[in-house]
C-alpha cells in the first residue's frame, strides 16, 4: 500500500485496531479488562435508565390531562430515586474508568516508546544512511510521543460507542424501532466528514515529514548546549531562527488549510444531520397526530433518538482522532517491521585472531552510485600496529568501519585466520574503536569507561586500570565525586572536561573493552604533545598481543607503525614501513615532507630525511 496516495481500507483499519488491542493488552492486561468492564457496566446502566424513563412516562402520561390526579406517588418517587442512583453510579463509574484509563495510557506510552527505542537501537548502521528510514523513524517517534493516549482513547471510544449504541438501540427496538434507521442516518454525514479529515491529515503528515525533520534540526541547533558556543560566536541565532520560522510557516499553512476544509465539511454534515432530525420529529408528530403511536412511545423514542444521535456524533468526532491514531499505529508497525533487527545473541568471548585480511574489498554507501572503496587488499596481524594514512575523504574511516563490522562490504571478502569473517556481530564483539567523533556520554566517569564492555560484569578495578592506561586516572580521581562524577553541566553537580580529557576517557573506554583488535581513528587529535608522546611510547606495551589499526594525519604518530597503508580516492596506493615508503619517494613521502616542513627548518629537515633514507 503506497502510504501517500492510498488510504487505509476497512480491512487495514480492522487489522490495525486489532494491533492496538494487542499492544494495550501487552502493556497492561488488567487495565484493559478493568476499563472494558467499567464501560460495559456504564452502558448497561444507561439502557436500564432509558427503560425506567419509559415506564415512568408510561405511568404519568395518561394522568397528565387530569393534572396528575390519581398518580401513584410511590412508583413515581421510587422511579426517580432509581434514576438518580443510576445517574450517580454512572458518574462514579465514569471517574473510575477515567482514572484507570490514565494509568493504562501511561503504561501503553512506555510500551510504545520502548518498542521504538529498542528497534532503533538494534537497527544496522547502514539503515541510518537511508532517508526513508529516517522518515519512518520520525513518524514512529512522533507516533510514540503523541499517540499512545490516542490509542487508549480510541479503544475506549470504540467500546463506549459500540456498547452505548447497542444498549440504546436494544431499548429502542422495544419502544420505537422504527426510529433506528433515522438515528443511524443522522450520524452518517459526520462519519463521512471525519473519514475525509483523517485521510487528508495523514497525507499532509507524509508530505511534510522531511520539512518537519529540518524544523526539529533547527530546534536542536538553537537549544543544544554543545551547539550554543558556535551559534553565539558566529552570531547565527537570528538566521537559524528565521530558517526554523519559515519551515514552521510552511507546516502551519498546510495545517490551517486542512483545518478550514474540515470545518467546512463538518458544518455541512451537521446541517444535513439536523435536517434529518427535524424530519424525524415531524414524522413522529404526524404519527402521534394520526394515533398510530402513543405520546409516551413517541416521547421516549425522541429521547432515545436524541441520545443515540449525540452518541453517534461523539463517536464520529472520535473516529477522526481514532483514524489518525490507527494511521500512526500503522507507522509504528511499519517501522518495527521494516527495520532489520538481528535476534539477540548471548554474550560470547571476544576471540583473538592471528590475521585479519581484506581481499579485493569494495564498498558503496547505501543510496550512493560510486563506490567509496575499490579493490582493497590489506593484512593485519596479531601484535602489530598498522597505520592508515591518506588525504581527507580517501576512505580511511570507511575502511575502519568495515573492519570493525559496522558495515558489510559490498564486494570482495574479509577473512579471519583464513576463514570468511561474515558475522558482523562477532567482528564488532572482537573490536574496540575510538572514533574521531566519539560520544561524550553525559553520565558518570565510571559509565563512560564501563560502557566499553557492558555485556560483562563490571569490575571497578578494571575501570581504574583502563583509566590508568589512558592517562586519565589522576584526573578522574580528582573530580568532586571521583568516578561517580556526572560529566554534564546540564545535570545537578555535573562537571565538564576539556576536549583532550574527553579523548583520554574515550581511549580508556577502548582499553576497558579488552578486545583483540583496536581501531584508533585520530585518537590523539585533541591531546597535548606530551600526552600524545606518552600514549604512543606505551601503545605497544599497552596493547601487547593485540592488533592495532591507527588512523592519523600526524606522521609523527604513524612512523613507528609496523606497516603503513596509504589510501587515495578509495584505493591502497602504497604500503610499507616508514623508511621503505620514504625511500620510494611516493605519496607518503610527499605528505610526510609537507608536514615536516611546517615544523622544521631546512637543515633539520635534511637531517631527518637522510636519517629515514639511511
Ligand atoms: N555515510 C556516508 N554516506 C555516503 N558517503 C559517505 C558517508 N561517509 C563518508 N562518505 C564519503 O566517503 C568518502 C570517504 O569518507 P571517509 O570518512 O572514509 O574518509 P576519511 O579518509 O576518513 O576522511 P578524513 O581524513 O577527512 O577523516 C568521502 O568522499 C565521504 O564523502
Amino acid at each position: 500500500m503506497d502510504p501517500v496516495t492510498s488510504k487505509l481500507t476497512s480491512r487495514d483499519l480492522c487489522r490495525v485496531a486489532i494491533r492496538a488491542v494487542r499492544m494495550s493488552w501487552a502493556a497492561d492486561p488488567q487495565g484493559v479488562l478493568t476499563v472494558a468492564g467499567l464501560q460495559l457496566t456504564t452502558a448497561v446502566g444507561l439502557a436500564g435508565a432509558l427503560l425506567l424513563l419509559r415506564d415512568m412516562i408510561d405511568d404519568v402520561m395518561p394522568l397528565a390531562g387530569r393534572g396528575g390526579a390519581g398518580a401513584d406517588l410511590t412508583t413515581l418517587v421510587s422511579g426517580l430515586v432509581a434514576l438518580i442512583v443510576l445517574g450517580t453510579a454512572g458518574g462514579i463509574l465514569l471517574t473510575l474508568s477515567g482514572m484507570r484509563q490514565q494509568i493504562l495510557t501511561d503504561r501503553v506510552d512506555r510500551h510504545v516508546i520502548s518498542l521504538v527505542l529498542r528497534t532503533a537501537a538494534h537497527t544496522e548502521l547502514g539503515e541510518f544512511e537511508d532517508p526513508d528510514f529516517h522518515d519512518r523513524l520520525q513518524r514512529a517517534v512522533h507516533a510514540a510521543r503523541h499517540k499512545p493516549a490516542m490509542v487508549i482513547m480510541m479503544l475506549v471510544t470504540m467500546m463506549q460507542a459500540a456498547l452505548t449504541v447497542l444498549a440504546v438501540a436494544g431499548v429502542f427496538i422495544t419502544i420505537a424501532w422504527w426510529l433506528l434507521p433515522l438515528a443511524t442516518l443522522t450520524a452518517l454525514p459526520l462519519f463521512k466528514a471525519a473519514k475525509d479529515e483523517r485521510d487528508a491529515r495523514y497525507a499532509m503528515h507524509y508530505s511534510l515529514a522531511e520539512n518537519h525533520r529540518r524544523r526539529q534540526y533547527f530546534e536542536q541547533l538553537l537549544t543544544g548546549r554543545d551547539e550554543a558556543k558556535e551559534i553565539r560566536a558566529l552570531n547565527l541565532g537570528a538566521t537559524l531562527h528565521a530558517r526554523w520560522d519559515s519551515e514552521y510557516a510552511r507546516e502551519l499553512t498546510s495545517m490551517i488549510s486542512l483545518i478550514r476544509t474540515h470545518a467546512g465539511r463538518e458544518i455541512v454534515a451537521r446541517l444535513v444531520s439536523s435536517a434529518l432530525i427535524v424530519g424525524g420529529i415531524a414524522t413522529v408528530w404526524a404519527l402521534v397526530d394520526t394515533g398510530r403511536v402513543s405520546l409516551a412511545g413517541a416521547s421516549t423514542g425522541l429521547v432515545g433518538l436524541w441520545l443515540l444521535s449525540t452518541r453517534m456524533t461523539m463517536a464520529s468526532r472520535m473516529l477522526n482522532d481514532m483514524g489518525q491514531s490507527l494511521y500512526f499505529l500503522k507507522d509504528l508497525h511499519d517501522f518495527a517491521a521494516a527495520a532489520t533487527v538481528p535476534p539477540p545473541r548471548p554474550a560470547e568471548p571476544a576471540l583473538p585472531f592471528r590475521t585479519l585480511r581484506a581481499r579485493d574489498l569494495t564498498f558503496t554507501y547505501p543510496g550512493v552510485d560510486q563506490p567509496t572503496l575499490h579493490g582493497i587488499d590489506i593484512s593485519l596481524h596479531q601484535d602489530e600496529i598498522i597505520a592508515l594514512v591518506g588525504t581527507n575523504g580517501s576512505g580511511k574511516t570507511t575502511l575502519a568501519k568495515i573492519l570493525a563490522g559496522l558495515y558489510a562490504p559490498t564486494g570482495g571478502r574479509l577473512d579471519r585466520d583464513g576463514r570468511p569473517a561474515n558475522d558482523m556481530h562477532q567482528l564488532r564483539h572482537g573490536c574496540a574503536v575510538v572514533f574521531q567523533d566519539f560520544i561524550r556520554y553525559k553520565l558518570t566517569a565510571h559509565d563512560n569507561i564501563a560502557f566499553g564492555r557492558v555485556e560483562d560484569q563490571i569490575h571497578d578495578s578494571r575501570i581504574r586500570c583502563a583509566a590508568e592506561s589512558a592517562g586519565v586516572a589522576a584526573l578522574v580521581e580528582g573530580l568532586p565525586d571521583g568516578y561517580d562524577t556526572v560529566l554534564g553541566r546540564e545535570f545537578t553537580n555535573g562537571t565538564d572536561l576539556s576536549g583532550g580529557q574527553w579523548q583520554k576517557l574515550a581511549i580508556a573506554r577502548a582499553f576497558y573493552r579488552n578486545a583483540p583488535f583496536i581501531i584508533l581513528d585520530e585518537p590523539t587529535a585533541a591531546l597535548d604533545p606530551q600526552a600524545e608522546a606518552d600514549l604512543f611510547a606505551r601503545i605497544r606495551q599497552l596493547f601487547a598481543g593485540r592488533t592495532v589499526l591507527l588512523i592519523s594525519h600526524r606522521f609523527s604518530s604513524v612512523r613507528s607503525a609496523d606497516r603503513i597503508y596509504v589510501l587515495d580516492a578509495g584505493r591502497i596506493i602504497e604500503q610499507g614501513t616508514h623508511a621503505e615508503l620514504m625511500r620510494t619517494q611516493g605519496r607518503y613521502a610527499d605528505l610526510f615532507l609537507t608536514q615536516a616542513a611546517g615544523y622544521l627548518d631546512g637543515n633539520h629537515l635534511v637531517d631527518e630525511v637522510s636519517g629515514d633514507l639511511g
